[in-house]
């Protein structure tokens, strides 16, 4: 008999957990992935949130496959980026202040990449893009919002699902990539493999 595939999320994300579950998908194992994140010179936000979600992909499948086990791994990695700036995950004050009147009044793009990694070490990618737009905001919000923290690791210095929410006049495309994982990609990809969202897996004809 086969050895069951086991689902992995390769993330320490509570976010990308919690959109999972949300859409009826219970990963079996969690495993964060540690890659470095500095993007290389010159590189454009759409190339680096799919690098390194293919290298958080491939390291963790090779982890899974050193433990012996018949994997299928879901990555991600999320860049916020006005223009060609990439922007960073602030864990000091000032770089959040930094982010927060750089996005205030403005539209930026925020880029999730997606990799699936399969049982045969095949990766499937996607890259999905949505269109923020803030409000202008003002010195007190800006102050508000740097004192509740939770802009602490977010990619751009804020999370769309908290009170930053309150910060955007416009959203064009999928809200579930500014969290953190788009979730019909992420759905599709992992369907696409024989994952049956009410049953878990599915027997897959060979
Ligand atoms: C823009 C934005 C980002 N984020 C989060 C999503 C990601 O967790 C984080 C971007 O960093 P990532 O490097 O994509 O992810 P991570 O380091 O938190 O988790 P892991 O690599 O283990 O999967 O920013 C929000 O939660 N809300 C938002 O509105």
């Amino acid at each position: 008999m086969n050895d069951p595939v086991k689902l992995v999320l390769a993330s320490g994300s509570p976010r990308r957990l919690a959109l999972l579950n949300q859409a009826g998908i219970e990963p079996d194992l969690l495993m964060p992935a540690d890659v470095d994140e500095t993007p290389e010179r010159g590189e454009l936000p759409r190339r680096l949130a799919q690098r390194l979600a293919e290298e958080k992909g491939k390291l963790v499948a090779k982890r899974a496959q050193e433990a012996g086990m018949t994997a299928l791994v879901l990555a991600a990695d999320t860049v916020v980026a006005v223009g060609r700036r990439i922007l960073p995950k602030p864990d000091l004050v000032d770089e959040a202040e930094g982010c927060l009147r750089l996005l205030s009044g403005r539209t930026h793009r925020v880029y999730t990449g997606l990799c699936l990694v399969d049982a045969k070490g095949r990766s499937h990618t996607r890259l999905v893009e949505t269109r923020v737009r803030f409000k202008r905001l003002s010195r007190d919000e800006i102050n508000d919002y740097l004192a509740c923290g939770e802009w602490r690791g977010k990619a751009g210095g804020y999370a769309i699902q908290g009170i930053a929410g309150g910060f955007v006049v416009k959203l064009v495309g999928s809200y579930t990539n500014v969290v953190g994982l788009p979730l019909s990609e992420a759905v599709g990809l992992i369907a696409g493999q024989g994952y049956d969202v009410r049953a878990g897996w599915v027997e897959r004809a060979a």
